[in-house]
């Protein structure tokens, strides 16, 4: 079957969906040869489909960026990528004419997938084997791995999707290169296969009673969850976020680690946030973000004539520090704006943020001011992360490490 853009997926996959980038970093001539990927899952057997569509005869210039982005459940991403998509001009939205039920979400320069679509088990499987979703035997890493190479190589790839409204495995869609592909989910860092493939990572790392305040929020006003079911899900989750999730910060070159204020003694409401942006040092086509004078350690006040604070107001700190034996650059922001229109003082006085001109950071959270952590360092250093892989990815590009051909060499 031949598609609009002459990319022609297998022949087994007739219920799967063609997704486009508007824009692409390839242009593809119509010729294809189907490859089928040995998934090796018991999926593959269930389903029997062809899960890898190579493309031939590219006229291809890049392979695409990739982005790993880690987090547990209800930890921010998706907002997280709203922010993302924003930095590059469009608006991500699913796949037009798709699975009303997919998780990708594509831009012009973004496609986004939810590693929740290499579950290999659905939600009766997992309650059959008393599995959680975060355990790996309930995910498919052969076919995650495969399938992130086959887009690193410029190739379209049939991904499964995981219903979250059915909790069932649905039939694929198909996906095609993007100039950046984001992975985002439980477990972008767990398969060291996947991880070598990452040109650059981030992890979320919300601290359990943020967590908690978050999923109350959500599961209960919005999701009409009762208080003990909640306690009950994050408590059953908790072993196996602690084994397989929650140890992929150490490979990540960003951490955004969310924390409950030290400004407001024995706070427990969870609405004032403490939150530390942790910048590995060496990685390549990044440069930590700095405070005043690099390299310093620096604790700021910065309320007073320039930016208005209300109890408990805001306190930044930046200095070096080394975490799980890398070192590092921390950036602190403690408390909440007041008025978003000053976070410009803020930015004025950091260095590297990689914005493209004076003001992009606090121009991007004001365009977001409705987005959830758009008046604290939540929202202000996913600003940032941003801007960071914009330039990852720009750099990458300068540089020619991103051509099919250095691929291939
Ligand atoms: N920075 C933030 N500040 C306050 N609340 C937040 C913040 N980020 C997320 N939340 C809360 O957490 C909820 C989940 O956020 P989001 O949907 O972005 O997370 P997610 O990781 O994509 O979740 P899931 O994986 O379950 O879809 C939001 O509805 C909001 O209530
Ligand atoms: O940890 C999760 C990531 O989003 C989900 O709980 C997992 O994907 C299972 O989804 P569901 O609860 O809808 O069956």
């Amino acid at each position: 079957m031949a598609s609009r853009l002459g990319v022609t997926t297998s022949s087994s996959s007739s219920s799967s969906t063609m997704i486009t980038n508007e824009s692409r970093s390839m242009s593809f001539s119509s010729h294809f040869s189907g490859q089928c990927v040995n998934m090796g899952a018991r999926l593959q057997r269930r389903r029997a489909r062809c899960h890898v569509v190579l493309v031939t005869s590219m006229a291809v210039e890049q392979r695409p960026v990739i982005v790993g982005l880690a987090a547990d459940s209800g930890c921010g991403k998706s907002t997280f990528m709203r922010r993302l998509t924003s930095v590059f001009g469009g608006a991500a939205s699913p796949p037009k004419g798709g699975n009303p039920d997919s998780n990708t979400l594509i831009s012009d320069t973004t496609t986004v997938i939810c590693l929740d679509d290499y579950h290999s088990l659905d939600r009766t499987g997992r309650k059959e084997k008393n599995v959680t979703a975060l355990d790996p035997r309930a995910n498919n890493f052969d076919l995650m791995y495969e399938q992130v190479k086959a887009i690193r190589d410029g190739k379209a790839i049939e991904k499964p999707i995981y219903n979250h409204v059915t909790g069932l495995l649905d039939p694929p869609e198909t996906i095609l290169p993007p100039k950046i592909f984001v992975i985002e989910g439980l477990h972008p860092m767990y398969d060291p296969r996947v991880r070598e493939l990452l040109d650059f990572s981030i992890y979320l790392d919300i601290s359990d009673e943020v967590k908690f305040a978050w999923k109350i929020q959500r599961d209960m006003a919005e999701r009409g969850h009762s208080l003990e079911s909640i306690k009950a899900s994050i408590a059953a989750r908790k072993p196996d976020f602690d084994a397989y999730i929650d140890p992929q910060k150490q490979y990540a070159d960003i951490v955004i680690q969310v924390l409950p204020t030290q400004l407001i003694p024995d706070d427990n409401e969870g609405k004032v946030l403490r939150v530390r942006m942790i910048m590995k040092e060496g990685v390549p086509n990044f440069i930590p973000v700095h405070l005043f004078d690099e390299g310093s350690t620096i604790s700021w006040v910065p309320c007073g004539r320039k930016l208005t604070c209300s109890y408990p107001g805001i306190k930044f700190f930046y200095g070096p520090d080394t975490y799980y034996d890398n070192e590092v650059t921390i950036l602190e922001m403690d408390g909440q704006f007041d008025k978003l229109e000053e976070l410009i003082y803020v930015e004025s006085h950091l260095s590297n943020v990689s914005s493209k001109f004076y003001g992009e950071v606090t121009q991007q959270m004001l365009k977001h001011a409705d987005f959830p952590g758009s008046n604290n360092g939540t929202g202000f250093f996913q600003t940032i992360v941003g801007l960071k892989i914009r330039e990852v990815y720009e750099s990458i590009i300068a540089k020619g490490g991103a051509s099919l051909e250095a691929v291939k060499a």
